[in-house]
């Protein structure tokens, strides 16, 4: 057994609908899934198929019609606080410092200020932002706000972690490296991670398995175990199985044919 500080995450039959004008209209339909503890699991579909809308149940911020949501077997639905968050955009505080804004997610997880702050320019020179310790978001590139915006998502130590398309912003260079950066720092401490994106390849190099979700009203169309060992080898996308799984997902999506031009 690897060592896990995740929690396992499940979600029994999750529907929800929104009125548009005088109309209800079902956004997720009898969505069931789950995360086992220090699991790697992402969602994949359309968009507009309700990814975030899954994301704000899970959070708490908002209530499912119907279905249930549970942590470690208990249930949780509607409750607020018991997950990390990661949205697309990099979620800083723009008046505090970068190392402010690390310390203040290790305070909000309840260590002392004192601690934080050490701790703070510890994970700052892991992360290799150690000069910009001191500078404020906005000077920061995509790519570094999105690395302090995750180690703030980590260190709240919450044992499930949402990932809303955190790299979706950026280009394919940096995307890569951040991919690998993600990968070295979620196998060190294998939190459970619920992670969304558009790309089909980023999902097949980073998760242990897919959730191939439908246009909405979206529903599970097929879950896929991703057979690649890990630590991932950063080459993983020239063997024939990733071609083969990544064809299937292009089909499920609908886009199997565009695949082949
Ligand atoms: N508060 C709301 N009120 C009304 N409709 C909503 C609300 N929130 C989401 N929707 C609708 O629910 C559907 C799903 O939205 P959601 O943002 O969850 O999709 P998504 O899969 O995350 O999309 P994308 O991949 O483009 O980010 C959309 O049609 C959206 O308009």
């Amino acid at each position: 057994m690897r060592n896990s500080v995740g929690s396992t995450l499940e979600l029994i039959g999750i529907d929800k609908a929104y009125m548009r004008g005088k109309e209800r209209v079902s956004v997720l339909s009898d969505i069931r899934l789950h995360v086992k503890a220090g699991e790697f699991v992402t969602l994949i579909g359309p968009s507009g198929s309700g990814k975030s809308t899954l994301f704000r149940l899970i959070g708490g911020v908002e209530r499912p019609d119907g279905g249930r949501i549970l942590i470690d077997g208990k249930e949780v639905t509607g409750q607020r606080g018991l997950i990390s968050y990661m949205p697309q955009q990099p979620a800083l505080f723009p008046w505090l410092s970068v190392e402010d804004n690390i310390s203040s997610a290790l305070v909000t997880a309840g260590t002392s200020k004192k601690e934080a702050r050490e701790l703070a320019a510890d994970w700052l020179e892991k992360i290799h932002l150690k000069a910009v310790a001191k500078e404020y978001p906005h000077v920061l590139s995509g790519g570094m706000q999105m690395r302090v915006s995750f180690l703030r998502a980590l260190l709240m130590k919450r044992n499930v972690m949402c990932l809303d398309e955190p790299f979706a912003a950026l280009d394919a260079l940096t995307r890569a490296d951040m991919q690998r950066w993600l990968l070295e720092l979620w196998e060190a401490d294998r939190r459970s991670v619920l992670f969304v994106t558009h790309s089909i390849e980023e999902a097949l190099m980073l998760s242990d398995r897919i959730y191939v979700l439908s246009p909405a009203p979206a529903t599970v169309l097929r879950e896929i175990v991703i057979p690649f060992g890990r630590p991932r080898r950063a080459d993983v996308w020239t063997s024939p199985e990733f071609v083969d799984l990544k064809k299937e997902v292009l089909e499920l999506l609908g886009e199997g044919d565009a695949a082949l031009v």
